[in-house]
């Protein structure tokens, strides 16, 4: 028998999402199904899927259910898990709060990357704790087509290589995987962000995003492009002292990232719900078959 599944459209600076809430975790949401889902033609569309799931109900997060109800089953738009989405988490806050499971002001969401604090402004921005940034030793070299750039490896939970370019049209088609040197760098995949200056302490990127291709926006890139920056400038606020805020123009909109000499990373950007709906389970049991 078919029955009708609830399901939202949010997007954060145009990091689009399906979202399903599904707070005790009753669906079955194989890759799959996922990547029906978001496919942009036959599905709904969408960069990524946010599985909106008590955190007491889902194997991966019930030790942080103490610190957070909700957590963020995030999946790339071909079905894959990743370990962090940063726009993901505040538009995952943006729906708590429609929903009424949320307030504006403080609330943690638990995700794969561990419980993020969030912060929801009443102008609409949301503002994230993410975290502090690894720096893993061994550069790596980027290609698109014919050109080639070095990168710097930023973690954020999540792998990232970070390239500086003259002009970010060179990046040319970020739909496939940049390839990289040496070839065994990224076991599980990376995501790279191509960075151009606009000014001190602003520069705009664009980024191909592992399991989704080129999207208008990632958060975590964003951070990570933040503290590749820094420290090129000569501004990593762990030697400095003093805090480093980078303005990061995406595709999307624009996001704001400040690193804290601790090494605690902030993110601030809007997030937005554009739509609510119902799918049929007969269509992607049809999919599924
Ligand atoms: N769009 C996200 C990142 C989503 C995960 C990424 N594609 C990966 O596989 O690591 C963001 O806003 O951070």
């Amino acid at each position: 028998m078919s029955t009708r599944i609830a399901f939202l459209k949010g997007h954060g600076t145009e990091n689009d999402f399906v979202i399903v809430p599904d707070p005790e975790n009753a669906l079955d949401l194989p890759p799959a199904a996922v990547a029906a889902l978001c496919d942009r033609r036959a599905g709904l569309g969408g960069d990524g899927l946010l599985h909106v799931v008590r955190s007491a109900a889902h194997p991966e997060a019930r030790e942080m259910a103490a610190e957070a109800e909700w957590f963020m089953d995030y999946r790339n738009g071909d079905g894959s898990v990743a370990e962090m989405c940063g726009n993901g988490v505040r538009v995952f806050a943006r729906y708590l709060q429609r929903a009424g499971y949320a307030v504006a002001g403080d609330l943690a969401v638990a995700t794969r990357g561990g419980v993020k604090r969030v912060h929801l402004a009443k102008n609409g921005d949301v503002t994230i704790g993410m975290g502090r940034a690894l720096l893993p030793e061994g550069d790596v070299e980027v290609s698109v087509g014919e050109r080639s750039w070095p990168a710097r490896n930023v973690n954020m939970g999540n792998p990232h290589a970070v390239a500086f370019v003259a002009d970010l049209a060179h990046a040319g088609d970020l739909y496939a995987p940049p390839s990289h040197t040496p070839a065994g760098a990224y076991p599980d995949g990376v995501n790279v962000e191509f960075v151009v200056d606009r000014g001190p302490g602003h520069v705009a990127m664009r980024v191909h995003e592992r399991g989704s291709g080129e999207t208008r926006s990632c958060g975590t890139g964003a951070c990570a492009v933040a503290v590749a920056a820094a420290r090129r400038d000569g501004a990593d606020p762990a030697v400095t002292g003093t805090p480093a805020t980078y303005t990061v123009d995406v595709p999307g909109g624009t996001l704001v990232i400040t690193e804290r000499p601790d090494g605690e990373i902030e993110m601030t950007g809007p997030a937005v719900i554009v739509a609510e709906g119902e799918f049929d389970s007969a269509w992607l049991e049809g999919v599924l078959a």
